[in-house]
């Protein structure tokens, strides 16, 4: 990369994407704030994936721009690696220091960057990127932004996958280094994951599926899918943007589903039918189902980590594979899943702090990795190890029975999207199992009873003043916090509550579980308000 080259990073930046007086920071999922402040950040991005591309010796980097559950007016961005994974943590403090760079200093400062990471700046020519993003109103004029970094760093290619949900972006930045898992274009997405599903459902009609697209991506997306299944996924979409006042993820999506516990918008309650709820983008899913009485039961990421779970230590043992499945959980995991995992299931279960590339990270360590945050968020992976030698077994030798399980694992490990959670994909694997075990969502949710579970969140006014350790189960700072904690929580029965600063917005998270709802509300409040006292409240205390 030339001097001119690095004066014009400098000076397009300065010129055209000016730094405000605002601090960002790369966290849980990438830059996520108000979308009106996010203009010098996404260029600044784009000079960072090209950096990223060149540490790969000019592999594609992912950019997905997105934020998710959150509302309407935010928007957000983050860099996927290689192989689909999220970006390697170290990079995160080098992508906050390029963010927070003043007007001026960018090209000192990618000099910086590239020297402490001993990268040879005139590589950036070679570097490849591919960029999607979901459906907010400031999305155009935002990766407009990025690819203006794009083009000032002088990156050798830059492919626009358009209008996308984020694990279509991961999937196909994959496929680009990787092409032995697919086809790198959507089409190859939507081929891969609809031959599996067909292969595996059969010809029949599927049970009545309805989904919530929360007025996002999923919706569109999945409308496109619909053409390669055919009716093996019997799915209605609803929530699909399709009428004037539908607001992106106002009143729907699993991420208020989760929350509010309950069902979204413009769903009607109809026995026997299953519930989906994707989010803004399309990573999480959640079920969620309507009794004979008609009354509301969710089945949320710890059941759906404990259905997948269960089914493929079954099916790897029945296909003749002796293998070690694990399951990776979150503190957020309700009580009685992990309880269930650990003495009905009796699988290996690792916690890890919130978000994706913790989870992800951690299901490393098994040869088969289920992860799931209770949110909805998570996949399986296979040790590559492990999935070539499931590939490489000689079906002969098996007996016919094995050979069938095989033959079915092998779809199965098909219909998994592997790069990141998958709503889509998620929803159909959920789909295999209760149709392979002759399941209804009843049986499903009779497997264990979530514990009354709540929620909140507490204003602040620094929330890095609140610190965790273990997994973010308890607090180191501010003195006194986990003591207060913990003297609440020995009150009530089956409870347990911690306190944690989120990742994505600004607010401290309360959660807490108890033996009955009352009881759970009760803690959560009490947890709440001791928050609020020792770790700095804004506002008035949350109350109930
Ligand atoms: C309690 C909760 O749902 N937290 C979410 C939320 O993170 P916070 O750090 O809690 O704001 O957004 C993350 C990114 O989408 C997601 O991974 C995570 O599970
Ligand atoms: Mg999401």
């Amino acid at each position: 990369m030339s001097d001119a080259a690095l004066k014009r990073c400098d000076e397009v930046g300065s010129s055209k994407h000016p730094l405000k007086d605002v601090k960002f920071s790369y966290g849980t999922a990438g830059f996520r704030t108000k979308a009106n402040t996010l203009d010098p950040i996404m260029y600044r991005v784009g000079l960072m994936a090209a950096l990223r591309s060149v540490k790969f010796k000019g592999q594609y980097i992912g950019v997905m721009v997105t934020a998710s559950h959150n509302p309407v007016c935010d928007n957000g961005v983050k860099i996927v690696d290689p192989y689909g994974d999220m970006m390697e943590e170290k990079w995160e403090s080098y992508a906050t220091t390029l963010a927070n760079a003043p007007n001026g200093e960018l090209a000192a400062t990618l000099q910086d960057i590239a020297k402490a990471l001993d990268l040879n700046l005139e590589d950036i020519s070679k570097a490849k990127v591919i960029y999607g993003y979901d459906t907010r109103p400031s999305c155009p004029e935002l990766v407009a932004s990025l690819v203006d970094g794009f083009n000032a760093i002088g990156v050798e290619v830059c492919k626009d996958l358009g209008v996308v949900t984020t694990p279509q972006l991961h999937f196909v930045t994959r496929c680009l280094n990787d092409p032995s898992y697919g086809e790198a274009t959507l089409e190859g997405y939507y081929r891969k994951i609809a031959e599996a599903f067909k292969k595996i459902q059969g010809p029949g009609k599927g049970p009545e599926v309805v989904l919530d697209g929360a007025n996002g991506v999923g919706a569109p997306r999945t409308n496109d899918f619909k053409k390669y299944v055919g009716k093996a996924f019997n799915v209605t979409i609803v929530n699909d943007a399709s009428h004037k006042d539908d607001v992106l993820n106002d009143s729907c999506g699993a991420d208020f589903v989760k929350v509010q516990q309950k069902a979204p918008n413009n769903v009607t309650p109809t026995h026997g039918v299953h519930y989906v709820s994707f989010d803004g983008d399309a990573d999480r899913v959640m079920y969620y189902f309507f009794d004979k009485d008609m009354k509301f039961h969710m089945l949320d990421g710890d059941k759906i980590a404990t259905l997948i779970g269960g089914y493929l230590a079954e099916l790897v043992k029945d296909a003749g594979h002796s293998l070690n499945l694990g399951v990776v959980q979150t503190a957020y995991a309700n009580g009685s899943s992990t309880a269930y995992l650990e003495n009905e299931m009796k699988v290996p279960i690792a916690c890890t702090p919130t978000g994706v590339k913790h989870l992800h990270h951690a299901a490393k360590d098994f040869d088969i990795g289920v992860y799931f945050e209770a949110n909805g968020h998570g996949t399986v992976i296979f040790d590559s190890k492990v999935e070539k030698k499931i590939r490489d077994t000689d079906a002969s030798k098996l007996s016919a029975s094995q050979q069938e399980k095989h033959a079915l694992l092998l779809n199965v490990i098909d219909l998994i999207n592997q790069t990141v959670g998958d709503a889509l994909s998620d929803a159909l694997m959920v789909e295999v199992v209760l149709k392979q075990k002759n399941w209804t969502c009843e049986d499903w949710d009779a497997c264990y009873t979530d514990l009354p579970n709540r929620q909140l969140k507490v204003s602040v006014k620094d929330r890095t003043a609140v610190q965790v350790t273990n997994a973010e189960r308890q607090t180191t700072a501010p003195a006194g916090l986990q003591e207060a904690v913990d003297e609440a929580v020995a009150k009530y029965s089956k409870g347990r509550s911690f306190v944690r600063p989120s990742g994505t917005e600004d607010v401290v998270r309360v959660y807490a579980e108890a033996e009955t709802r009352e009881l759970c509300d009760q803690l959560a409040y009490e947890v709440a308000q001791i928050t609020h006292r020792i770790a700095g409240g804004i506002g008035e205390a949350p109350s109930q």
